[in-house]
């Protein structure tokens, strides 16, 4: 077996790099459940299935909804290792290097027993050969893949579960601000979401200076948004502040090193910092933010961009002081 990781090997890592820029993806299944069943994927409780890392951005989101519209009861949770090797994401006891077999957070897949994610991707289809990512949507009755976009997930989660869901009233993406969130979340996705791994992940200065320019202006142009309104839409917590928020809080712990995202830290911006923290501060969240996974997973997994794979010990972040932005 080797011992590349993804990030070095010829399979993996160089797909997604394009004269020095990273580009993801795309997520490969994109069924949908529906309340109505019309999909032939119906909304039940009990059914449906949620494969997360804590470290992963986009994974975070589906958690964060999942906790939000309280749908704990009603789709379960497994979380995998923080640590990758070349065969990708991993459950408890899978013997992947690096990892810490004593780690609390980590669980062994309760539902198919598997060691690797990929399991689940050759399950739905034998002739995956993508990258395998998390979330995964997995449902138990077809015993397979429903959908691993977690943009889509997000929206299953907050519109369709409704009849099992603990808080139905809650609705983060309502009708009358849909196109406004859809305008922030396409600049926020390409040039914060995924521009930190665009800097991050560049091989070229050029790619890292183009990507690390378009992510301060944009966080530039959200600072000065938040000094007039507590959310990006106003007074209401919305779907585009959740996708903003899952890389705020992972920026100054690690994006700013590990990624080289260093022009300012978000502590350096007033309305970002207590906006940061007034999201984190919300109920449920901070248990979704796991910092010792989001860390340990950045700084070892990626060896090309940190070989020694040394976690730092800082920086020091108070997430609960006050956030001032009543
Ligand atoms: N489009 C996907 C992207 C998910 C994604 O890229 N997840 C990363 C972790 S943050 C992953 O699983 N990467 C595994 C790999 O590249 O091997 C989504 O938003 O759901």
């Amino acid at each position: 077996m080797s011992t590349e990781t993804p990030e070095t090997s010829a399979a993996g890592w160089t797909r997604e790099i394009d004269r020095g820029r990273f580009r993801r993806q795309a997520s490969a299944f994109r069924e949908r459940v529906t309340a109505d069943g019309s999909s032939g994927y119906p909304a039940e409780a009990g059914r449906y299935h949620l494969y997360v890392s804590y470290a992963c951005p986009w994974a975070s989101r589906t958690l964060i909804v999942r906790q939000l519209k309280g749908l704990e009861d009603a789709i379960g949770v497994t979380i995998v290792d923080p640590i990758r090797d070349d065969r990708g994401w991993a459950f408890k006891d899978a013997g992947v290097a690096h990892a810490d077999p004593a780690d609390p957070l980590v669980e062994a897949d309760p539902l198919n027993g598997w060691s690797f994610l990929a399991e689940g991707y050759a399950a739905t289809d034998p002739d995956f050969d993508g990258r395998v990512t998390v979330p995964v949507l997995w449902d138990t009755k077809s015993g397979r893949i429903v959908n691993n976009e977690s943009a889509e997930i997000v929206r299953m989660l907050n519109g369709e579960f409704d009849a099992v869901a603990k808080r139905p009233e809650v609705d983060l993406y309502p009708e009358p601000l849909r196109a406004q969130i859809d305008e922030l979340n396409e600049r926020i996705y390409a040039t914060v979401n995924n521009g930190v791994y665009r800097a991050g992940f560049a091989t070229s200065q050029a790619a890292y200076d183009e990507a690390v320019g378009e992510l301060f202006d944009s966080l530039d142009w959200l600072e000065q948004r938040l000094a007039s309104r507590r959310y990006l839409t106003g007074d209401r917590i919305t779907e585009a502040d959740w996708r903003l928020f899952v890389t705020l809080v992972r920026f100054d712990p690690v994006y700013v090193g590990h990624f080289k995202c260093n022009l300012r830290r978000i502590a350096d911006y007033p309305n970002l910092w207590g906006y940061t923290r007034d999201l984190y501060q919300q109920p449920g969240i901070a248990e979704t933010v796991r910092f010792d996974h989001i860390k340990r997973h950045y700084y070892v997994t990626h060896p090309s961009i940190n070989p020694t794979r040394i976690v730092p010990r800082g920086p020091i972040v108070d997430f609960d002081a006050p956030h001032g932005r009543g």
